[in-house]
């Protein structure tokens, strides 16, 4: 890849990915004129609270069919790979030593951003990345609490859609053709997930 290479990175626990991610993702790779976005799934999401998270190796198989049919989409397993809790800065600076000639853009939804400031080490998170916040249905989006310059504000298709609500209709036997690709409803029900859980409380 060529020097000044503009790669997006879209972080998140994907369990399951859905339309809204892609979505966001493919919006801002058009409007930012990135070479490609990484979708990099988590290793363990430290703050996804106390619910069970569906195993890496399932999440990260979802997201690389998700993203199979768009040649500037790709899945990277560093954080996976790295083990432990996931944080940032560390997805950051290990993909800033894999393409040093890279420039960085990580992608986030309205409710993670405005969460930003709790994640280990958020000092140091803006000066590895320009951040891009996209809006998401049922969160504000604003970046009054970073630093001058470091955020994006980007308005994206509105997808209302979270990966808990997916979860919640599979497990009471409804649909979910259309809310994730097709190719993800068959991986779910091939390896049963999500069948027997807790329902949750996300507002879509
Ligand atoms: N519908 C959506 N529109 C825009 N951004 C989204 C949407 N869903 C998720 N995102 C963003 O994608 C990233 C990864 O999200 P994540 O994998 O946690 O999905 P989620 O739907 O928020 O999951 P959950 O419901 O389990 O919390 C986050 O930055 C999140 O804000
Ligand atoms: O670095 C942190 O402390 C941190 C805390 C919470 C979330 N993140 C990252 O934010 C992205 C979205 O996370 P999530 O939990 O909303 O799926 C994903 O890349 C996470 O690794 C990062």
């Amino acid at each position: 890849m060529s020097a000044n290479c503009r790669i997006g990175i879209m972080g998140g626990t994907f369990d399951p990915v859905h339309h809204g991610h892609l979505v966001a993702a493919s919006e801002v790779q058009a409007r930012f004129n990135l070479d490609e976005v990484i979708f990099v799934p988590t290793g363990e999401p430290w703050q996804k609270g106390d619910r069970e998270v569906s195993p890496a190796e399932d999440r990260y198989l979802m997201t690389v069919v998700a993203t199979a049919s768009n040649p500037r989409f790709s899945v990277s397993r560093v954080d996976i790979d790295r083990g432990g809790p996931t944080y940032t800065v560390d997805t950051l600076q290990d993909l800033r030593a894999a393409r040093p000639d890279a420039e960085l853009f990580f992608i986030t939804g309205a409710d993670a951003l405005a969460q930003i400031l709790g994640w280990r080490d958020a000092e140091k998170l803006f000066g590895l990345a320009h951040f891009i916040g996209v809006t998401r249905p049922g969160y504000t989006l604003d970046d009054h609490h970073l630093p001058d310059g470091s955020v994006s504000l980007v308005e994206v298709p509105a997808m209302a859609i979270s990966s808990t609500a997916c979860r919640d209709r599979v497990a009471l036997g409804e649909p979910v053709w259309y809310l994730v690709p097709d190719g993800v409803v068959q991986y779910i029900q091939k390896r049963n997930l999500y069948a027997e859980r807790t329902i949750g409380c996300r507002p879509e």
